[in-house]
């Protein structure tokens, strides 16, 4: 769901939010629309907001676990996990962690990746909320998802765009809708 439509509507912080993300057009390829949180990150009020409607969402809600997806769910599910009392999961790119790891491969535009975590990062039983700043295809999403199991709330702090439906075990929400970008969106959410 998008915050707009529901307990946040009408929030400045949205605005704030939005605004604070630059789109740059037909990077790192023609035809993509990037979108690029790095200017978030300098704006201290943005950046604060984003994680502080997070923090207010998932406090209090039984979550130990935030797993953070390689690289940009780094920037923001450190500050969420430390602000809400859980563990910080960091879900890698290949062959990065030294211990014993489990791999959900993945489809992109163009091949394929994989995500790896430490084998007992997670036990289980354990409440997790995953963290990424956007779905494009949904493949990233979706390995995260394979790799933690099932039971778990997911969250998608800065979803821009989502380019097909997905199947979700709980609300993926989410700060930013891009249809004002020239996106089309799409987004079903099942069992919220
Ligand atoms: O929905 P998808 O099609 O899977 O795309 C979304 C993923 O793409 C980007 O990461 P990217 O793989 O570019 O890696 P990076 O964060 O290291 O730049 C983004 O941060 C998501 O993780
Ligand atoms: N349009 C986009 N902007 C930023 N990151 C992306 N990852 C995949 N598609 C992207």
């Amino acid at each position: 769901m998008f915050a707009a439509e529901n307990g946040l509507k009408g929030d400045p912080r949205l605005q704030g939010i939005s605004e604070a993300i630059r789109v740059v057009p037909h990077f790192p390829k023609p035809g993509i629309m990037f979108q690029d949180i790095t200017t978030l990150l300098l704006d201290h009020k943005a950046f604060k907001d984003t994680v502080d409607i997070f923090v207010d969402r998932y406090r209090d809600m039984d979550i130990s676990v935030v797993a953070g997806v390689e690289a940009r769910g780094f920037m923001f599910g450190p500050a969420i996990a430390l602000a809400i009392g859980a563990k910080f999961v960091p879900l890698r790119k290949p062959r990065k962690l030294p211990g014993e790891v489990i791999s959900e491969a993945y489809e992109l535009e163009y091949g394929t990746d994989c995500l790896e975590m430490h084998v007992g990062a997670v036990e289980p039983g354990e409440r997790a909320i995953v963290i990424d700043d956007l779905v494009a295809t949904g493949g990233t999403l979706s390995a995260a998802i394979r790799l933690l199991g099932t039971g778990f709330l997911l969250l998608d702090p800065l979803k821009l765009f989502h380019l097909h439906d997905f199947v979700y075990l709980d609300p993926v929400y989410s700060l930013h809708n891009p249809s004002h970008d020239g996106f089309q969106c799409s987004h079903r959410t099942i069992g919220s």
